[in-house]
């Protein structure tokens, strides 16, 4: 068990910057999911804390020892790749037992330890096939298995599910996040899938371009993010972003005043601190709201006119314009069809504000 720190560790690759001073730190047991765009330098990262990649400069900690010049075998840490890399001509248990042998590790303790693996991945009865005989499911399973006889301080995961079909991928997720509840172990887990984060980790860093865009617990990434790139990458359908301009409500509480094509609407009682609203009161803003956080209303509220009607089985997403822009609404299950009129009510306690031209959140 092991805690992480990430210290102003920059990478470059001659003129290149791919990482530009990322700084984060995890503590024991946590699960840490790097997410990104392909190129936004998280497998670097993550090959630089397993010894794989130098350091241009910074520091990288594992239980508060300095790692940079560590070998990767010396840092006690294991990792399952997305490619899975088992030996093709050995069968499930020469894979899973070969590290243990080179170490030295006597053949009660390795069998020892691969019956408790194999009976926590529940592939007991896989031990005698070649890799080749197993699903991609199965394969994945086993690069774990390998991972976890190791007993290491630390587990590295790349993209470990992108070459499984959908069913599977949320089956092995699955078992990743069981495997995390049952050994506690502390992990670093890289991926460019959003629902994959948000239901594994205890931290997610979201990055491009090489730099830490937001770096907390999910449930806040996903309810004020950092920036509206941080909003739009996290949800699905993604966060609405909307052109507003702020004002001081008749309650002394922000208030965004948005074009609909019936004319202009107001949400009151956003929530917003004394300090922003004074800064940004009658200036443009965008508001952020999460398409679950309109319903259908009989009472006041706005007045939309529907373009498309999804439903898509628990509940029905609804788009229109506002503010200029196409906005998506996740309702329960009603019967419309485009054209129709509805009037929404927001949550206006969920609405969160970004400054207009820095795109950041304002507090
Ligand atoms: N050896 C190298 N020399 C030069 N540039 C490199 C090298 N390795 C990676 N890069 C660049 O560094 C950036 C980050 O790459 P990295 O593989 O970390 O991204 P990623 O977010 O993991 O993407 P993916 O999901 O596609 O693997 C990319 O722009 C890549 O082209």
């Amino acid at each position: 068990m092991a805690t992480l720190e990430i210290d102003r560790v920059k990478k470059s690759y001659g003129q290149m910057d791919v990482l530009k001073e990322v700084s984060i730190s995890v503590g024991d047991g946590d699960f840490l999911v790097l997410l990104g765009p392909s190129g936004c330098g998280k497998s670097t990262l993550l090959n630089m804390i397993a010894g794989l990649e130098d350091i241009t400069s910074g520091q990288i900690r594992i239980s508060g020892d300095v790692v940079n010049d560590l070998s990767p075998k010396d840092r006690d840490i294991a990792m399952v790749f997305q490619s899975y890399a088992l030996y093709p001509t050995m069968t499930v248990r020469q894979n899973i037992e070969f590290g243990m042998k080179i170490r030295g590790v006597p053949p009660e303790a390795r069998a020892k330890a691969t019956k408790a693996a194999a009976d926590m991945l529940q592939m007991g009865h896989l031990l005698d096939r070649k890799p080749s005989q197993l699903s991609g499911g199965q394969r994945q399973r086993v690069a774990m298995g390998r991972a976890i006889v190791r007993e290491p301080k630390l587990f590295l995961f790349d993209e470990p599910l992108s070459n499984l079909d959908a069913k599977l991928r949320v089956d092995m997720r699955t078992e990743i996040k069981r495997l995390h509840q049952r050994l506690g172990t502390t992990i670093v887990y890289v991926t460019h899938d959003q629902i994959e984060a948000m239901t594994l980790a205890t931290r997610i860093a979201v990055m491009k371009d090489g730099v830490v865009q937001h770096f907390g617990p999910p449930q806040e990434v996903y309810d004020r993010p950092a920036n509206t790139y941080v909003a739009r990458f996290v949800g699905s359908p993604a966060m609405n972003i909307i052109p507003a301009s702020l004002q001081v409500g008749a309650d002394g509480l922000a208030e965004a005043v948005v074009s609909l094509p019936s004319g202009e609407a107001r949400i009151a009682g956003i929530p917003l601190s004394a300090a922003a609203l004074k800064s940004h009161a009658g200036q443009k803003v965008l508001l952020g709201i999460r398409p679950e956080h309109f319903s259908l209303t009989s009472g006041p509220g706005l007045s939309v006119h529907i373009d498309v009607v999804e439903p898509t089985g628990p509940d029905t997403l609804a788009v229109f314009a506002m503010g200029g822009t196409e906005v998506i609404a996740r309702l329960e299950p009603f019967a419309a069809a485009a054209g129709d009129r509805l009037t929404l009510a927001v949550k206006q306690e969920k609405v969160v504000v970004f400054d207009a031209s820095s795109e950041t959140r304002l507090d």
